[in-house]
């Protein structure tokens, strides 16, 4: 079914494997403005060079290379009846920049995920992804840091769509299925019924 989506949550959250079974899910694919600012970066294009160092610093990559990015995936055609949005938007920026280009589709978000978790009990789950996937922005230094920009930046555009009703509240602290199943639940609830 089609669905419009954006999933949001602290670093560490748990945030892209769970945008993977809900992509699956509704047959929409998942786009993460993190994987391809790697992707960029592996690959030593321009857009990865400019990235890298603000990336290795726990920053945020400016809206406006952002946000193009972003508006060139989604005219993608296997994004024309939908997609999940998992790192985007992250800045009121981005969430304008996003609404005027839903707008002139004539769609607009169906629902936002929000992955609820203690930020202390994230430090520990990203210590380890860094032993297991050697990214270089999860070092404790780095992930208190992005933990700090989230707060700032990116907990506002939370309430920005909460007060379009648009916001489901999710606990992320479980197993993988556990969650998935919570997430489930509260977007069939909303109308939006998929096996996660
Ligand atoms: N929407 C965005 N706006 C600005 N920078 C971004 C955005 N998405 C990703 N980035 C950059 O990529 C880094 C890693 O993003 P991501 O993989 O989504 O982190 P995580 O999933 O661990 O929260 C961010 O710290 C930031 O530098
Ligand atoms: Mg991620």
């Amino acid at each position: 079914m089609s669905a419009r989506l954006i999933i949001v949550g602290p670093p560490g959250a748990g945030k892209g494997t769970q945008a993977g079974r809900i992509a699956d899910a509704f047959g929409i694919p998942a786009v993460s403005t993190g994987d391809i600012f790697r992707k960029n970066v592996a690959e030593g294009t321009p857009l990865g060079v400019q990235a890298k160092a603000i990336m290795d610093a726990g920053d945020y990559v400016p809206d406006s290379l952002t946000n193009e990015l972003v508006k060139s995936r989604l005219n993608e055609a296997d994004a024309e009846n939908g997609f999940l949005l998992d790192g985007y938007p992250r800045t009121v920026g981005q969430v304008e920049y996003l609404d005027a280009l839903l707008a002139e589709q004539g769609t607009g978000i169906d629902a936002v995920i929000q992955l609820v978790a203690d930020q202390d009990e994230l430090v520990g789950r990203l210590l380890k992804r860094a032993e297991e996937q050697g990214r270089s922005d999860d070092n404790e230094e780095t992930i208190r840091r992005r933990q700090q920009v989230y707060t700032e930046q990116t907990a506002p555009i939370v309430s920005a769509y909460g007060a379009r009703g648009l916001v489901v509240d999710v606990d992320g602290l479980g197993g993988i299925d556990e969650v998935g199943d919570r997430i489930q639940a509260a977007l069939s609830s909303r109308g939006l019924p998929a096996a996660v």
